[in-house]
């Protein structure tokens, strides 16, 4: 039974959910970092929110760990470099604290607009300062937005229906986009100058962090108000302290910081700025969204290898996934076929598929081709880290999709190029769930490429066949099964042998010392 951990607080229904799939669940929250070490290696997954940081130690500590499951949107607490590169799937849950977030901005921005914690403080401290705070309207105001994905397009759909202009700095967004939304595409520069109120919704990346620096800070319309509810590290809080204190900036909220428990900021204190402890996706509906929908995707991978939502893996849906499951055995068995008996350093790869099998998502697929010629790098390979490797070695993917009918109702090739051209293997499902070679190297010869193997490759020729027999017969060698496969009579033909135990080097070469013998290769599957 998979063993997941739920190292942050969240919602209940997250723990029963993985009860309910049949996950074992573990809930301890505020682990510190030589803590959660100690224990991870024990779990095949981890459910987070953004206290938990899965750095690289944590992610060596965490033998067993297959996937990471985020309950909420920003995933910078994840090394998922570190965590692709070992083969662990990261996802998240792009939408069930959105709308939440979205809404906590526009509250801030109110709060901002009116001094609503100040004139709090200030009347519950019984001082009735009526004259003190003179507030704005945000009607006909101009609302920058910097981020216009899922919450920055909430956050744009409700201030226009606060009527406010809005305009967006956003390189990914396109101009049709942009009128969908109802909001002016800006650059940079041209929303720092108009902007009223700003507010962040990008996510945290080299581009972003700092984006509002102190030069950019110093391009703002004087008092302007800011809002920050998507990442700490996108604003220089020195710059942001200093614009408050000159009256440059009229007020600044927010909900993250660049360090964050932030128990201590120069901020704190200063007139104007208010602050809230990353509530932004705190609320129940939130919680319970991202509780389930994390559960739910965790279970799914680690019970039936469904992919949601992951960020260094293709999609592959719970209902797919069993269906999928028989061709990503193949796909790997034929990319394994490949890399063991083509040893050039392999630049392209291409991977075929028709008839049912070209129904299929083939980026999976692709995947675990990829995975099996890797694992002579590696034995830690796998769909996930598998394509990350093939591209740090410079090797081209390609990945062709056939609507032609062949001679089987599926069939998946391989095929790479070598010094020696180009080499393919191909198989198919037998009863839809058998893996079966059905063409190695252009030769038809059909096998179960299971357990080890030895791969001969000799000129056709009679008595040949018994010569192996009686060498492995005579060292005790035991032969499960046995396929053949030439081009034409006395051309160059395939034997392919399941044997029940390593053939020792010294009978290789007695193999290999026959007349008419090309190749010689162990195999394991
Ligand atoms: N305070 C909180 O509790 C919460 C914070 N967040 C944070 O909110 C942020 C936004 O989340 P979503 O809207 O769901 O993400 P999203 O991925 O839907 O949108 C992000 C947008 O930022 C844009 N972007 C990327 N690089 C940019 C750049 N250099 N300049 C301007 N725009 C750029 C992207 O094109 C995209 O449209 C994330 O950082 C997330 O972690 C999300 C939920 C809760
Ligand atoms: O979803 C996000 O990106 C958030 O920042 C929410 O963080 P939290 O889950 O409240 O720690």
């Amino acid at each position: 039974m998979p063993k997941v951990l739920i190292s942050d607080k969240m919602d209940p229904q997250a723990a029963q959910i993985f009860r309910d799939r049949g996950v074992e669940v573990d809930e301890i929250t505020g682990l510190k970092p030589d803590e959660l070490i100690k224990i991870i290696g024990q779990y095949d997954g981890l459910a987070i929110r953004s206290a938990t940081k899965v750095t690289k130690e944590i992610i060596d500590a965490a033998t067993n760990l297959k996937a990471i499951g985020r309950a909420g949107i920003g995933v910078d607490n994840v090394d998922i470099p570190y965590a692709s590169a070992k083969g662990i799937v990261v996802m998240n849950t792009p939408f069930g604290n959105s709308i939440t977030t979205a809404e906590h901005a526009i509250a801030l921005i109110f709060a901002l607009a009116r001094q609503l914690p100040e004139a709090d403080a200030s009347t519950q401290a019984g001082k009735w300062e009526k004259n003190r705070f003179m507030g704005v309207e945000v009607t006909n105001k101009t609302l920058g937005l910097i981020g216009a994905g899922n919450i920055g397009s909430i956050v744009a759909s409700r201030a226009l229906g606060l009527k406010m202009k809005v305009a967006a700095y956003d390189p990914f967004l396109t101009p049709e986009r942009a009128i969908e939304m109802g909001v002016e595409k800006v650059t940079l520069d041209e929303l720092l100058a108009k902007a009223d109120f700003i507010t962040l919704h990008t996510p945290l990346t080299d581009q972003t962090r700092n984006i509002l620096s102190a030069e950019n800070l110093a391009k703002t319309k004087k008092g302007v108000r800011i809002v920050n509810c998507a990442r700490g590290g996108l604003i220089d809080e020195a710059a942001l302290k200093a614009g408050l204190d000159n009256g440059h900036i009229a007020g600044a909220a927010l909900d993250v910081f660049a360090v964050e428990p932030a128990t201590e900021s120069p901020l704190f204190g200063t007139p104007n700025f208010i602050s809230t402890p990353h509530l932004g996706a705190s609320t129940s509906e939130a919680q319970v969204n991202v509780a389930l929908q994390v559960a739910e995707q965790l279970s799914d991978y680690l019970m039936t290898g469904g992919v949601t939502n992951a960020l260094n893996m293709p999609s592959l849906s719970a209902e797919e996934a069993p269906k999928v499951k028989p061709y990503l055995a193949l796909a790997e068995k034929l990319g394994s076929l490949v890399g063991q008996l083509a040893h050039d350093n392999l630049t392209n790869i291409s991977v075929e598929v028709e008839g049912s099998a070209a129904e299929l998502n083939i980026k999976p697929l692709t995947g675990a081709v990829l995975a099996g010629i890797m694992r002579r790098y590696s034995d830690t390979v796998n769909m996930v880290n598998a394509p990350f490797l093939a591209k740090e070695r410079g090797i081209d993917v390609r990945e062709v999709r056939h609507d032609r009918e062949g001679d089987y109702h599926s069939l998946l090739r391989v095929t790479v190029e070598t010094s020696r051209g180009a080499r393919s293997v191909a198989g198919t499902l037998f009863g839809n769930a058998s893996p079966r070679l059905v063409e190695l190297f252009g030769i038809k010869v059909e096998a179960d490429l299971d357990g080890r193997m030895l791969y001969i490759n000799n000129n056709d020729s009679p008595g040949f066949i018994g010569s192996v027999g009686s060498i492995l017969g005579s060292a005790g060698i035991n032969i499960g099964t046995f396929h053949l496969g030439r081009r034409e009579a006395g051309g160059e033909a395939i034997l392919l042998l399941s044997v029940d135990e390593e053939v020792p080097q010294e009978l290789m070469r007695k193999i290999e010392a026959l007349p008419n013998v090309r190749l010689v290769r162990s195999l394991k599957f």
